[in-house]
């Protein structure tokens, strides 16, 4: 996940590959709820790990259910309509499929068995309107006080002696959660009588309780529905485990994916989703048919879906969006691409979600150039004329964050040049699709040239290693230690026994190095070799066999592939002059000769390395002499790079001065 201030995304150019959908966010937490609720133990397969289902795991286990972790699935043993615990506080951050069927299934139960439960979340939450719900248990004997603003959690839960009686009236058109929260908790008071739910109003986002409904019969319930406005649950039913259960992959997430193929692939190379398709009982499904709509081609089978491009520039699009309420936030996106001006109409729900969806993309949308009008339950969005480049601020929404990647495809759309796009707070994303920008990375391309780069070259133990990773991790992008590759060779050459000076067989070795880096550090023929590759004599070894042009062309190709998605901080003696020449920022690191001997000193002391600092110094000095006289890729600063002497500064204030060029290099 993307845990930085900013992800700044690239022009992008095409989309091929495969996508393996995350579970549906909606399933998972009313699976959850049902186990939870059960009798018996229920085995969850392909589960959401999400904030949002953490939340209501935590909830659950705070309650006295077991949540068990068994192989890839998840085992929940059932408390069978009872309490295990008769008092909590549950902090349900912002999850509204957690808050409103928690809400309704405790208030009944702390009024059935004696209870007292406090629900909260963030302050997002308490903006959410709960009022219809709260209304509609009150109105069967629930006790449940605001303990905030009238109509919002947070809510305490309490007491009450709830009855079957008549009909349970609940507004649907503000949300169908309050419908869903109460089909979901009603069966625990059926051992009462007969249940009926009448919804007044039209309800709206039906598809969501056609899920709730389907999920109920699987838990042996079977709600009979008059249309959509009346609803009875049968005396006397009861929740049963299904035993296994498995969860589809997340309509809605598939929306960025399928708008993605209508943009970006090609015919011959389909953009492949897997985890939803034809089978889905997701009401989300239907955004395939406004994507065809719009110009999409798709080929579906029972839970795949293969996405193309059609229509090019897609279709302008006038929809009632009532029945795809969070998919229709990416065709607002996908109106930045089409030949006129996209209404989407009856979306007033987007008002009380994560944010006010409607204004957040309305001035989201403005910034890229669209012309936006809004209205109560509408929006309508014009293509840019003439693209921007826009920092898009995500309302912690991760809807908001995972439609607006798409906007990156500016340059499909004629932008020139096309603009970058900037997607702040990145890490909402984890409310639904934790690693949604490692997956899109994982099959969209771009001109290799579109990919930034900055380096940093200096002298030996000047701090670039340091600094490269500090810049890197703030900005999310990749890192080279290009020193490493140098190092490795070297010290493969060391046990092979092949002399400093045989060109050929080193450069025969650096060309089929096995060599593989990942978080724990660098990998030779599968050993690690982290804190061997710091040995100085390995380091002194490297500085030598670096000076043979051969090498350094067999270890050319190993360092261009490091630039990948979103951008990449090399480090090294030649990166800003020989290998990424076109970098947009480069920057030459110097220190004192004494205060580099100092620090390499300390750092191989704190490796368990005995050292003496006034043979460091001389090393140091000799291998920059030679490193700088080398007749290919000398060290010596390119340029146009920024010089940098950090003797005196901290390593955060290296990175900040970093950090600082690149923000002025960067056009939002
Ligand atoms: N600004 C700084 N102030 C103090 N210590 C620093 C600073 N920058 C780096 N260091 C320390 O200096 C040591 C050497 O840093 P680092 O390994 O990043 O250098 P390098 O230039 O990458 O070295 P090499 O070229 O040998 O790979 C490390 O222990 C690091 O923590
Ligand atoms: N781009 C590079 C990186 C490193 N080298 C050589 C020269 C160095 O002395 C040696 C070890 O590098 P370090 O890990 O200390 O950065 O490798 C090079 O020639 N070009």
């Amino acid at each position: 996940m993307y845990a930085t201030e900013f992800l700044d995304l690239p022009p992008l150019r095409a989309a091929a590959g495969t996508v393996r959908l995350p579970g549906s966010k909606s399933i998972s937490n009313r699976v959850l709820l049902l186990a939870a609720l059960s009798d018996g133990a229920t085995l969850i397969h392909d589960l959401l790990d999400s904030d949002d289902t953490r939340v209501m795991i935590t909830a659950l286990k705070q309650l006295g259910c077991a949540v068990e972790p068994q192989g890839e699935a998840l085992r929940v043993t059932g408390l069978g309509g009872r309490l295990a615990v008769r008092e909590a506080q549950l902090f349900l951050g912002n999850a509204g499929t957690a808050m409103r069927p928690l809400a309704a299934s405790l208030a009944l139960l702390a009024g059935l068995h004696g209870g007292r439960f406090e629900l909260g979340g963030v302050p997002r939450m308490h903006e959410r309107p709960i009022g219809d719900l709260v209304d509609a248990l009150r109105q069967i004997g629930c006790q449940i006080d605001y303990l905030g603003n009238e109509g919002y959690p947070p809510l305490r839960l309490a007491g009450g002696q709830p009855r079957v009686g008549a009909p349970i009236r609940v507004r649907g058109d503000v949300s169908s959660q309050f419908l869903t929260a109460l089909l979901l908790a009603l069966p625990l008071l059926s051992h009462q009588g007969e249940l009926v739910i009448e919804v007044e109003g039209e309800l709206i986002s039906k598809p969501y309780v056609e899920i709730t409904l389907n999920l109920l019969r699987r838990f042996g319930v079977e709600v009979a529905r008059d249309g959509w406005s009346r609803f009875t649950i049968p005396a006397h039913s009861r929740y049963r485990s299904p035993g296994d259960i498995h969860v589809e992959g997340d309509a809605s997430s598939a929306s960025y994916f399928i708008a993605l193929g209508a943009l970006a692939a090609d015919a011959a190379a389909p953009l492949r989703i897997e985890g939803v398709g034809a089978d889905s009982i997701q009401g989300d499904i239907r955004f395939v048919e406004a994507a065809e709509a719009m110009g999409a081609q798709v080929r579906q089978g029972p839970n795949w879906l293969e996405v193309w491009r059609g229509a090019w520039p897609l279709k302008a699009l006038d929809l009632d969006c009532n029945h795809i309420p969070d998919a229709a936030m990416t065709l607002a996106v996908m109106a930045l691409y089409a030949s006129g001006p996209t209404r989407l109409r009856n979306i007033a729900s987007w008002r009380v979600k994560e944010t006010d969806r409607i204004t957040a993309m309305a001035t989201e949308l403005r910034k890229l150039g669209a012309g936006v009008s809004e209205g109560p339950d509408f929006i309508e969005v014009t293509p840019p004329a003439a693209w921007q480049p826009a920092a898009i601020r995500t309302y912690d929404d991760h809807r908001i964050a995972m439609c607006f990647s798409l906007a990156a495809f500016n340059g499909l759309a004629g932008a020139r040049p096309p603009v970058p796009v900037r997607i702040l707070d990145p890490k909402c994303v984890a409310k639904t699709f934790p690693d949604y920008f490692e997956t899109l990375f994982g099959v969209v391309t771009t001109d290799p040239a579109d990919i930034p780069v900055i380096t940093i070259d200096g002298p030996t133990a000047s701090g670039k290693g340091t600094l490269a990773s500090g810049v890197a991790q703030k900005l999310g992008y990749h890192l080279l230690d290009s020193g490493a590759l140098y190092r490795a060779t070297a010290l493969a050459a060391q046990r092979a026994g092949i002399p400093a000076d045989d060109e050929a067989r080193l450069a025969a070795l650096a060309a089929a190095l096995p060599l593989h880096f990942d978080e724990q550090g660098v990998w030779l023929d599968g050993e690690n070799v982290t804190d061997a590759l710091r040995r100085e004599e390995v380091g002194a070894l490297a500085s030598q066999i670096s000076a043979h042009p051969a090498v350094r062309c067999a270890l050319t190709g190993l360092q261009l592939a490091f630039r990948r998605l979103p951008g990449l901080v090399a480090d090294g003696r030649d990166m800003g002059t020989v290998i990424f020449p076109d970098a947009p920022l480069k920057v030459f690191l110097t220190a004192s000769a004494a205060t580099r001997a100092e620090r390499r000193h300390k750092q191989l002391i704190s490796k368990g390395f005995s050292a003496n600092i006034d043979d460091l110094l001389q090393d140091l000095e000799a291998r920059d002499a030679r490193d700088r006289s080398r007749s290919t890729a000398p060290l010596k600063p390119a340029e146009d790079a920024m010089s940098l002497d950090n003797s005196a500064l901290s390593i955060e204030a290296s990175v900040q001065q970093v950090l600082d060029w690149w923000q002025q290099r960067r056009p939002f």
